[in-house]
């Protein structure tokens, strides 16, 4: 079978010789809702964009399906952690969302439907017509995850995508992006400095090294499918895993 994504000894080094990313390898199936911790500047965000074809590896390989990724493919969406620059605050919230349709439907008036539906499915439909700014934070990142799903990746990245919304509305996207993924089937590599969420939302935390970035660890997360914020939360797993990913991340 072929892995839906191989990172294969990456290595990033920008103009100037800094190197991010160092010989770092890991694999993902299809399917998998992947997080990935590590020390502030460790890298995490030039790997997502190496794996996103933003930037090209100046060393190893990522492939996706089998075939090395050389420019933005065609399968992938991505969320980013500041809503407030990835909407476009001239556009209504649908036509924010209708914008990445058109390469699925060929009318205005079907790629206008299918951004309702999507919107629909975050709990937007009612803000449909009102524009990014008319939004709070966490109902923009709603309207950012809604754009992702529907143009309907088969990868999903996400980096920091809940890091700026309040601790309740945190709770909330995350609730939201797991009630999500179990109704598509979508693959998701997720970035995130909280320890909490990588073990809340992993079905595999992967923790890195401090910079450059490499896996340190990589640890299944044997908790039910079905997430609770609070039982989760309690579950001797959970509380394990925290302290395990806690001791890691400071280890470096
Ligand atoms: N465009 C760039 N040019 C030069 N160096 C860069 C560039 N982007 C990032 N870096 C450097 O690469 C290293 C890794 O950055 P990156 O943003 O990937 O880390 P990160 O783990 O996502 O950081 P954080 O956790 O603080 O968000 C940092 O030292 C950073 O300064």
């Amino acid at each position: 079978m072929i892995r839906m994504l191989t990172i294969d000894a990456l290595t990033h080094s920008y103009p100037g010789g800094h190197t991010a990313v160092d010989d770092l390898s890991l694999a993902v199936e299809a399917g998998e809702l992947v997080t990935v911790v590590g020390p502030s500047g460790c890298g995490k965000s030039t790997l997502l964009r190496c794996i996103a074809g933003l930037q090209r590896p100046t060393g190893g390989r990522v492939l996706l399906n089998g075939d090395e990724i050389r420019d933005v493919p065609d399968s992938l969406a991505m969320v980013f952690q500041s809503y407030g620059r990835s909407l476009l605050p001239w556009l209504s919230v649908r036509d924010n969302v209708a914008l990445v349709l058109r390469h699925r439907y060929g009318s205005r008036r079907e790629r206008r439907a299918a951004a309702l539906e999507a919107l629909a499915e975050v709990g937007l439909a009612d803000a449909a017509a009102k524009h990014p700014g008319q939004l709070s934070g966490g109902m923009q990142q709603r309207v950012a995850i809604a754009r992702a799903l529907a143009y309907g990746p088969k990868l999903l990245l996400m980096d920091e995508p809940f890091g700026s919304v309040d601790a309740q509305t945190r709770e909330d996207l995350e609730d939201l992006l797991l009630a999500l993924r179990a109704r598509t089937p979508v693959t998701v590599v997720l970035v995130t400095h909280d320890i909490d969420e990588s073990v809340y939302l992993g079905d595999r935390v992967v923790v890195l090294t401090g910079a450059p970035g490499r896996v340190l660890a990589e640890l299944p997360v044997g908790l039910p499918a079905d997430r609770d914020q609070i039982k989760t939360r309690q579950d001797p797993e959970f509380v394990r895993l925290r302290a395990e990913v806690g001791r890691l991340v400071r280890e470096k």
